[in-house]
This record gives C-alpha cells, sequence and structure tokens, in this order.
C-alpha cells in the first residue's frame, strides 16, 4: 500500500497542479472541470475512466450537465498519495483535449 503524503510532500505537488486544492477537514485534493456541455463532460469521464481502471485508482467524482467535481484520494492509504497525483495530473492532460 503506498503511503500517504506528508503536508509538504503534498504542498510540493500541489504546486505543479495550481488547478487542484486541498479539501477541508479530510485529506484529498479536489478540482472542478467546467466543460461546454455534457457530452464534452462525458467524454472527459469516459478517458479518465480508461486511465483509472489501468492504474486500479478511482475518482469520487459527480458530474451535473458539463460540470465534473473530483475528489482524489487513496482509500486503502486513508489520505492523499503519488497516485493521486498521478491521475490528477493524467486529468489535467486529458481536460486539455477538450474545449472548456
Ligand atoms: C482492490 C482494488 O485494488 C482497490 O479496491 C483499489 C481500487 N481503486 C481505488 N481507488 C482509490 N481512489 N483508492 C483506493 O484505495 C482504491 N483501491
Amino acid at each position: 500500500m503506498a503511503k500517504t503524503l506528508t503536508p509538504e510532500e503534498r504542498a510540493t505537488a500541489l504546486a505543479d497542479l495550481p488547478d487542484w486544492h486541498a479539501v477541508d477537514g479530510r485529506d484529498a485534493i479536489a478540482r472542478s472541470f467546467t466543460f461546454q456541455n455534457f457530452n464534452e463532460a462525458f467524454g472527459f469521464m469516459a478517458r479518465v475512466a480508461l486511465v483509472a481502471e489501468k492504474m486500479d485508482h478511482h475518482p469520487e467524482w459527480t458530474n451535473v450537465y458539463g460540470k465534473v467535481d473530483v475528489v482524489l484520494m487513496s482509500h486503502d492509504a486513508g489520505g492523499v498519495t503519488d497516485r493521486d497525483i498521478r491521475l490528477a495530473a493524467a486529468m489535467d492532460r486529458i481536460a486539455a483535449d477538450f474545449p472548456m
């Protein structure tokens, strides 16, 4: 099981992910993505789902029309690990392929 990042390690990682923020009251990180419509949002989610399954690391997320709210944490470790940072970076790369 991966170990959770220290507050310093998490802060350093988040500095490279400026659209992500720490969640209050929970060892987790979050970002909202806003796409032009449901089709774009769901296309993004479909692509992320393939990556998440390959990583065996799955987001907590909700979708309303063009908006996708994501929270990432490693449930087995009980907080943010390197897997969450890698999935967050992958989500940012995939989102860049969609008009926002
Ligand atoms: C058995 C399987 O490897 C685990 O349930 C995986 C699946 N996806 C997961 N995703 C997340 N975010 N945290 C986990 O601890 C986790 N565990």
